[in-house]
This record gives structure tokens, sequence and C-alpha cells, in this order.
């Protein structure tokens, strides 16, 4: 499968069925805490690529902080299709990423960015309709908080691992990180289980009672597998 397909059936499946297959293989802690679009409704999916901010530091800052640093290096060489995913350590109290950077990944055709840290230029971000998920907005450039310090290592985003190349799934429930070896069973599994749920949500749009349905019982599930339409 190619990670275009691939991105587009998790973003069809969606985060609940996919969180719910990553819990039954013990990952519990894969969801992208406190960050939110900032436009509501956007969803996406993607291969990760990685930034990470270090706390500020004089010293650090002079050395890495300036010119064609690892943040611009990052947003000038992210893939089409991919995810740039951002650790800030959480605080929303200053920008990572302004409009001139959301233009140059949209240019790029990255499929989103997903920042713990804050925006800043939000309307212009929002206008150039690169999805963005991050944890606020805020005016200040990023050394007011922060050092960039490198890419392409595995970073903390909002309270998740996330190494580069991992599946990174975002829509109106949150933002969820796949690690890449389990990614096409995960996927299946989801799709089985969102696709049972379909059903039993078909039933109840009937008016039919949870009791017995959901979960199924031997009758329900007899009566689902009879379904010729069911794969
Ligand atoms: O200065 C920054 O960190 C980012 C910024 O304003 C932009 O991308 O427009
Ligand atoms: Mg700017």
């Amino acid at each position: 499968m190619t990670d275009e397909t691939l991105a587009g059936r998790l973003c069809a499946v969606g985060t609940p069925g996919l969180s719910t297959a990553l819990r039954r293989r013990g990952y519990h802690d894969v969801v992208v805490e406190g960050v939110r679009p900032l436009t509501p409704g956007q969803r996406f999916a993607g291969p990760a690529r990685t930034l990470r901010f270090v706390p500020f530091r004089p010293d650090l800052f002079a050395e890495r902080g300036g010119g064609f640093n690892p943040q611009k290096q990052a947003f000038d060489t992210v893939g089409a299709g991919e995810v740039l995913v951002i650790e800030a350590r959480g605080l929303p109290e200053t920008g990572t990423l302004g409009d001139i950077l959301a233009l140059r990944a949209r240019h790029r055709g990255a499929a989103g960015v997903v920042s713990d840290g804050g925006v800043r230029d939000t309307e212009a971000v929002v206008a150039t309709g690169l999805p963005v998920f991050a944890n606020g907005s805020h005016p200040s450039v990023l050394g007011r908080r922060h050092v960039p310090w490198e890419t392409g290592v595995v970073i903390a985003c909002g309270g998740v691992a996330v190494a580069p190349g991992d599946f990174v799934v975002a829509d109106a429930d949150g933002v969820l990180v796949v690690p890449a070896a389990i990614v096409t069973e995960v996927l299946a599994e989801a799709e089985r289980d969102e696709g049972r749920d379909a059903w039993i949500a078909a039933r109840v749009a009937e008016g039919e009672a949870l009791d017995g349905l959901f979960p199924m019982n031997e009758a329900w599930r007899a009566c689902y597998e009879a379904e010729p339409q069911r794969t």
C-alpha cells in the first residue's frame, strides 16, 4: 500500500477506532494532548517529520537559533503528504510557526502541522489553508522560550513519543500517533470495528435498543454476519 492510500484510509477510519486498536496492543499514550485545529473540521493523515525545540538559553540560541535554523530547515524540506510534528514542551506562550512557514509547508505539499506549542500570525496561517493543530495562539517569536534544536529525531509532542515515519492522524477527536511498524494491522482492525459500529449505529437510528445490540449478543451478531454487503 502506498503512503497516500494508507493516509486516505487512516483519515477515513478516524482516530477513535484507531485508538481502540492501539489500546488493545498496549499503546495507551498515543494521543497528542492539548492541541486543537486552528480551523475546525480539518482532518489529515501522513508520515511524521519531526522538529524539536529545547528551552531557551542565550548560548544555545546563539549556536543554533539564527539564520537557516532547524525550524526553517524542517519547513523547507517537509515532503508531500508528510505531517510536520513539533515538540515545544506544551508551551502556548510563544509561536512555533507563522504564516511564512505555513505557506512554505503548503507549497511543499505537507498534509499538515501538529505543534504542542503556539502559532503566530494566526489569521494568515488559517488563510494559507494548511491544516494546523496547535495548543494556542501567541504573537511572540519562538526565541521567547525556545531554541530550534534538531530535526529527524524521536520527539515528545503533547506527551506522546513520535518517531520520524510514524503515522499521524488528525481529526475532530484529536491527533493520534500510530507506530509505523503496526500501522497496517491497526488500520485493518479499526476498519473492521468501525464497519461493525456503523452497522450498529444504523440499527440504533432505526430505533433499536442498546441491550443486546451494543455490544452485540449472538442473535444480533448472526444478523450482522448474514448481511450480504458485509465483507
Ligand atoms: O518567525 C517565526 O517563527 C515564524 C513566522 O513568523 C512566520 O512563519 O511567518
Ligand atoms: Mg510571521
